[in-house]
């Protein structure tokens, strides 16, 4: 008969594996304690910071922007109210300088805005930036515009212009003498894919901001962005502010002829001083990847061919391209020569300016020569595909007059598009750290290249 089994080892086993499920057991309730701690520290943290940081979220307009150009309510928590906030805002938009201006730019991220925030706090005004970040184009070109900015003591608010009540929390905050208002949905052909955004940014933000400046106390004068586009099919050249602007071509240039049309009711029922100015193709270092003169340069130095269109009548296509710095100057001497708006408390007070300028350079340039100019530049043979010009809201030709800016504010190009171009080469190798067979002169170190304005 077999003997019975020895069960005092099973039960010695057993003891000591519910010993161990114990300390487990012990070791799990610690662990996940430790981490309930740690997740409820972390929201007091995150509740600490809302408070402290205490904006109000989106407004109701914000919410129905288009969404490319929609804030961000995070961000809307970081950078929208707060006494830290505000000592920001107001430090960025002080004057240095006896009678500076104190100007809110808007679109500060911006290609014109970069470079003339910089001009203006270079010469002692205050400048607050606004700009929404949208990814129309590469945002971290943004947010090296921003950097560089930041390094001269330049703030952005990051929201839209389409947020009332961060607009009013801003004139709350600072009483602007300036706006300089060069935020828009840019672009000619892409007006054809997202017609909505033009409306959103070109039409209900300018409005928005009309809106508020209107009921500040000062109102503050306003320059703001127009365009060449506002030609359109006009055959007179070169094209003057008397020409007819009722004929565009492009959804991009209807809403800058519809910002025209209503800066002139502000101007007239509120007093608010308006000054537009109609930009020509501007270039030039931290420029829009968006233009043909900087996709153009990628492509060639990738080897890819590029469009160059002629028109429906096989003639070339011209532009009146102008340099980022000459058209600083404009902007600057437009706000330098632009009259205290009139009304206050929303109600006018009296006339007040209104005006609209030609910025360009009043020599008119075809594409193609555009396109051998950079290959000398970049010392590489473009591969060329001529073609028609689509139907995309392109017009065949550009060429300014610039008499009335000459003789208001002394406005005069100084810059031809070869000398342009190099300082945008120049600035493009250096910025993307690119070693090509860009002539040697284009070469330079990775280091982040000042702005020339
Ligand atoms: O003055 C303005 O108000 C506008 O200027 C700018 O528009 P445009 O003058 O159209 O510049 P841009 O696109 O660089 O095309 C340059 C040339 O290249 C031709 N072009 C273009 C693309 C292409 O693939 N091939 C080509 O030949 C094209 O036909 C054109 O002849 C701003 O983008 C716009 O926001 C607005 O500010």
């Amino acid at each position: 008969m077999a003997s019975p089994p020895d069960t005092s080892k099973t039960i010695k086993l057993e003891r000591y594996n519910s010993y161990i499920r114990r300390v487990n057991s012990t070791k799990l309730l610690n662990a996940s304690s430790k981490l309930l701690f740690r997740a409820t520290l972390l929201i007091a943290l995150i509740l600490v910071f809302l408070f402290t940081f205490n904006y109000p979220p989106l407004s109701d307009n914000s919410q129905h922007a288009h969404p490319h150009t929609r804030t961000n309510f995070l961000t809307s928590a970081f950078y929208g109210g707060g006494a830290a906030w505000e000592k920001l805002v107001r430090h960025s938009a002080t004057p240095r300088r006896p009678n500076g201006m104190s100007v809110l730019v808007t679109g500060a991220a911006g290609f014109v805005g970069t470079h003339c925030s910089l001009a203006l706090k270079k010469r002692g005004d205050g400048v607050l930036g606004l700009d929404n970040f949208n990814s129309y184009y590469d945002p971290s070109l943004k947010r090296a515009r921003q950097a560089l900015l930041s390094k001269h003591q330049i703030f952005i608010v990051e929201g839209d212009l389409n947020d009332g009540p961060l607009l009013t929390k801003l004139f709350d905050v600072v009483p602007f003498t300036h706006i300089l208002h060069l935020a828009a949905q840019a672009g000619v052909r892409y007006a054809m894919q997202n017609p909505q955004s033009y409306v959103a940014s070109n039409i209900a933000g300018f409005v928005n901001l009309l809106e508020v400046a209107k009921s500040a106390n000062p109102q503050p004068a306003i320059v703001w962005a127009s365009s060449s586009s506002v030609y359109g099919l006009n055959t007179e050249n070169p094209f003057s502010e008397l020409h007819r602007t009722d004929q565009p071509a492009s959804l991009y240039a209807a809403t800058k002829k519809a910002g025209e049309e209503i800066a002139h009711t502000y101007n007239h029922i509120y007093g608010l001083s308006l000054t537009g100015l109609r930009f020509f193709t501007v270039y030039g270092p931290w420029g829009r990847p968006d233009m043909a003169y900087f996709f153009f340069t990628k492509d060639i130095l990738q080897g890819k061919s590029i469009d160059i269109y002629r028109t429906q009548d096989d003639k070339e296509v011209a532009r009146d391209f102008t340099y980022i710095d000459d058209i600083v100057k404009g902007c600057l001497g437009a706000l330098d020569t632009a009259e205290k708006s009139t009304g206050s408390g929303g109600k006018k007070r009296g006339p007040a300016q209104l005006r609209v300028y030609n910025l360009g350079n009043t020599s008119p340039v075809p594409v193609g020569k555009l396109v051998s100019i950079l290959e000398g530049l970049l010392n590489t043979k473009a591969k060329k595909h001529v073609i028609k010009m689509p139907r995309n809201g392109d017009v065949p030709y550009t060429h300014a007059n610039v008499t009335l800016a000459y003789r208001d504010f002394g406005y005069k190009p100084s810059t031809d598009l070869s000398t342009g171009l190099r300082k945008f080469v120049k600035w493009y190798v250096s910025y993307y750290g690119i070693h090509s067979r860009a002539k040697k002169e284009n070469h330079t170190t990775n280091e982040q290249p000042e702005d020339s304005a």
